[in-house]
């Protein structure tokens, strides 16, 4: 996120944005600087060449408004298409990375960058076009009278120093602006995911309580914010005061000894009045950029080219040795030594607690052993890294998008259409799409939830088996299926070549015999052992 990001977005357009600014801050000190020949004429009584001037001055005046309206509207063209880039880049970072803060997200996309559009892309605007305007004036000041300038150099300089007063809460109270925004957003989404829980056990002050603290947390971030910002202004404002008073007084004295005409005080006067606010301007445009300089940073990390997701490979057998767990609260699961080789029927059991799902958690990378080793092996029998590893994972709360049921299965690949119907029939998703006028091109509704626990369940595993997975974790994946559909959903996982390592409570004696073997996980000891059937 810099200056140069921006510019190089669209190079030319960034020159023509500039040559604008030029043009527009040429012609409204031009017309500013006529003022000078309409006053000393008005003093002179040459009424036709006053107005003479005042016309000029009108259409400089008119050139210089359209001027900066194109300029304006080509720059925030530039700026949002380069933030239409980094929204890309952030996205693609947390693709990348697997990230699931979806919090932390939001506020990049969302809050973040427009705090970066406030506070740094227009302001950098808001520099270039006082630094035109000021450096133009001060040559325009000069050719009235050397010592005009050398007065406002002096008074400049301690209009420059004075902001460095605030400078550095003013930093701090941004930074902590959007801490308090990210927690906010936190907050809304852990507590609002539980919402129909709180109100049937009717939580709502409970729930009013967490949101109220970290609002008022950010209100107070907030207000702190503006408070330093209020305070800035008003030493920038002072500073500005004096500065155009005291050279409206030096221009008097010149006027009085003569070294100055009335027209070259006024236009002085005016000139001095926009250099001041000129400086004003950037300085106050140059403490919000430097504000932002921390989250610039976290956007910039953000934006650096990312690899692409790894390369992954199918397996189909895992080995565990001496594989251990360690929790940092403490909490320690060792595990039997195991080896499931390619088309093994795995059930995974053992009490709640004993470590079955932290154990999936392991083969997805998700958690790294305290000790012991995980080996992944190819079709071939070769060992595959875990990171590389390319599994089928289907958990209890299934993940769906907001598309239709098809391409929730197919996950969005073409090439898969023609085997749905055959699919959707072995998880005995077909009754269940009969159901839809629009059966299997109905649009899931997430916020809605037009579909059931189970109907979920069945378009995952059908988005497992549509896409040959070789190596399936399931994770309590039929818990809300019925018995019957569970145990035809099951048989054709058992008759799939696939290696199938499944978590599941409740299965029938019958059901539980279909497997090759079990790994049993137990928790007094938290040593388990493999039980063949
Ligand atoms: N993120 C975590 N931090 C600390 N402890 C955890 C964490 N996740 C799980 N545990 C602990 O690890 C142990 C194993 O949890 P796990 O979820 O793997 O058990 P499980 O056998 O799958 O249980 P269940 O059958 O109830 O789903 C539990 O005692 C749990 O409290």
């Amino acid at each position: 996120m810099s200056l140069k990001g921006i510019l190089k977005n669209n190079p030319l357009r960034a020159a023509v944005v500039m040559a604008t600014y030029v043009a527009y801050a040429l012609a409204s000190t031009i017309s500013m600087y006529l003022f000078k020949y309409a006053i000393n004429d008005l003093t002179a009584n040459k009424w036709s060449r006053f107005v003479f001037w005042l016309l000029i001055m009108a259409a400089g005046g008119l050139l210089a408004v359209l001027l900066h309206a194109l300029a304006t509207y080509l720059y925030s063209k530039q700026v949002q298409d380069y933030f239409h880039q980094v929204r890309r880049q952030i996205m693609h970072h947390y693709y990348a990375q697997g990230t699931t803060k979806v919090a932390a997200m939001q506020n990049q996309l969302g809050n973040n960058l427009k705090v970066l559009t406030d506070d740094y892309a227009m302001p950098l605007l808001q520099v270039w076009q006082n630094l035109l305007s000021v450096t133009m004036t001060t040559t325009a000041l000069f050719t009235l009278h050397w010592s005009l300038i050398a007065a406002t150099a002096v008074v400049v300089v301690i209009v420059l120093l004075l902001p460095k007063i605030i400078e550095k809460q003013m930093g701090q109270a941004s930074i902590a602006a959007t801490k308090k925004n990210a927690k906010m957003l936190d907050t809304v989404k852990n507590w609002f995911a539980g919402l129909s829980e709180l109100r049937r056990y009717k939580s709502g002050k409970r729930l009013n309580q967490e949101i109220d603290q970290s609002s008022q947390a950010l209100a107070q971030a907030n207000i702190a914010k503006k408070r330093y910002e209020g305070v800035s202004i008003g030493i920038n404002g002072l500073g500005n005061a004096i500065g155009q008073i005291g050279i409206a007084f030096w221009g008097g004295i010149l006027y009085f000894n003569r070294q100055v005409s009335l027209g070259d005080w006024s236009v002085g006067a005016e000139f001095t009045s926009t250099i001041f606010n000129g400086l004003w301007s950037i300085i106050s445009a140059l403490t919000r950029i430097k504000s932002t300089k921390k989250l610039r940073q976290e956007i910039e990390e953000l934006i650096v080219p990312v690899a692409d997701e790894q390369q992954s490979t199918n397996v189909c057998g895992v080995t565990g040795k001496n594989l251990v767990v360690k929790y940092d609260n403490g909490e320690t699961i060792a595990y039997p030594d195991f080896n499931v080789n390619r088309g093994d029927k795995v059930l995974l059991v053992g009490d709640s607690g004993t470590g079955k799902s932290t154990l999936f958690k392991v083969m997805l990378g998700q958690i790294t052993p305290a000790s012991g080793e995980l080996a992944f092996t190819d079709e071939a029998g070769r060992k595959v890294a875990p990171q590389e590893a390319h599994l089928g994972y289907i958990a209890q709360d299934a993940s769906l998008f907001p598309d239709t049921i098809i391409n929730n299965i197919t996950m969005f690949s073409q090439k898969l259409a023609n085997r749905v119907d055959q699919t959707v029939e072995k998880v005995g998703l077909v009754p269940d799409l009969a159901k839809f006028a629009s059966h299997g091109e109905t649009v899931i509704d997430l916020d809605q939830n037009n579909l059931s626990g189970g109907q979920k369940q069945k378009i995952v595993l059908a988005r497992a088996e549509i896409h040959n997975t070789q190596f399936l974790l399931l994770d309590e994946a039929t818990s809300a299926i019925d018995s019957q559909t569970t145990n035809a959903i099951v048989c054709e996982l058992l008759n799939m070549d696939a290696t199938v390592i499944l978590i599941a409570h409740n299965f029938s004696p019958e059901l539980v015999s279909r497997f090759d073997y079990q790994i049993h996980l137990k928790a007094d000891n938290k040593e388990g052992e493999k039980d063949v059937n």
